[in-house]
């Protein structure tokens, strides 16, 4: 199949509304992490390398104030390295000081984390609290970022300590606030846990996809049948084929309805219905869509469907 045949180009996003997508409990994460500022010397927001110049909550830095400010861009196996040049590039117009990919299951590059605060630190005047030689950082995100993940990685690699903060697949895990967690002895550093907050402000319809397929945002308010169709528009433009192998296809495919109808079939998800006919009643089997969109989207999630940097 030659590659022009499975474009779609430009996606059509159907004047979808990303408003109701903002769930009302993050608009309080906000105001509570606030009220805990003047404790903080640097704060840490955790990005998906994925979506590294889409989808940052603002907020964070208009709400939170100007503080030491440091950027990590996690789950960096799931991203195209390729592309890490083009992104540090506009990241830096954008005025991020510095960003570091980090790997927090694997733990890489999670050893460069406390020196790069450090330095933040001791480069800006700590006037409010100077007497204190304990630095307090805040780590800030939107949901499902691996926030959790790298604290924990953090409290591994510094103190031999295991997991103080709960990690799970779905966006929204981490709701109780800022916990005062020690990640380092020497210096002594205590970091504040928070939880996702996405912007209350997404962009446009196709920052909002994105956030969706790296699985920021819960999957029923945006609809699995609409993330598995960008899912697969977004594979096709890439070009990123790796589906085809794993789910054993003949070729690239860009009728998302006929993919899931295969990768049913391939997992066994099918589902017997009855149908009425004009002769009577009769037995049918059709494929489960949604298990299949399901499989789709949490494939990609796990890497399963080749590396992307999807800005
Ligand atoms: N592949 C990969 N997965 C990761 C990485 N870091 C975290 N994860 C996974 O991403 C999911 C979310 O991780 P959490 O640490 O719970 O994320 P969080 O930002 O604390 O989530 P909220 O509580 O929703 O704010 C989990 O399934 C983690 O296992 C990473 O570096 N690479």
């Amino acid at each position: 199949m030659r590659l022009y045949s499975v474009l779609r180009f430009p996606y059509d996003f159907g004047g979808r509304d990303v408003a109701h997508w903002f769930p009302g409990h993050m608009a309080k994460g906000l105001k509570q992490m606030r009220a805990k500022l003047t404790k903080v010397d640097c704060i840490v927001e955790v990005h998906d390398a994925r979506i590294p110049l889409s989808g940052r909550n603002p907020f964070f830095k208009e709400y939170l104030g100007i503080k030491p400010h440091l950027l990590i861009l996690n789950k960096l196996d799931l991203c195209d390295l390729s592309q890490q040049n083009r992104i540090i590039k506009q990241l830096q117009k954008q005025e991020v000081g510095k960003a570091i990919y980090t790997n927090s299951i694997q733990e890489e590059n999670i050893k460069e984390i406390v020196p790069a605060i450090l330095e933040r630190v001791n480069s800006n005047p700590r006037f409010h609290r100077a007497e204190n030689t304990e630095i307090c950082i805040m780590v800030t995100g939107i949901p499902n970022v691996g926030k959790s993940s790298l604290i924990n990685s953090l409290r591994r690699m510094h103190l031999k300590k295991g997991k103080a903060s709960r990690v799970g697949g779905e966006p929204g895990i981490t709701r109780s606030v800022l916990h005062k967690i020690q990640i380092s002895e020497n210096p002594l550093i205590y970091l504040l846990d928070t939880p996702g907050v996405l912007s209350p402000r997404i962009e446009n319809v196709e920052t909002g996809m994105k956030l969706a397929l790296c699985g920021t945002i819960l999957d029923h308010l945006v609809g699995e049948d609409i993330i598995a169709d960008y899912l697969l528009y977004t594979l096709n433009n890439y070009p990123q084929h790796r589906y085809v192998q794993h789910y054993e296809l003949d070729g690239p495919c860009s009728d998302t309805e006929k993919l899931l109808k295969k990768i049913a079939e391939k997992l066994g998800k099918t589902q017997k219905v009855k149908a009425i006919t004009g002769t009577g009643d009769v037995n049918i089997t059709i494929p489960n869509y949604s298990a299949a969109a399901y499989d789709f989207i949490r494939a990609f999630r796990k890497g399963d469907l080749g590396r992307v940097t999807l800005d």
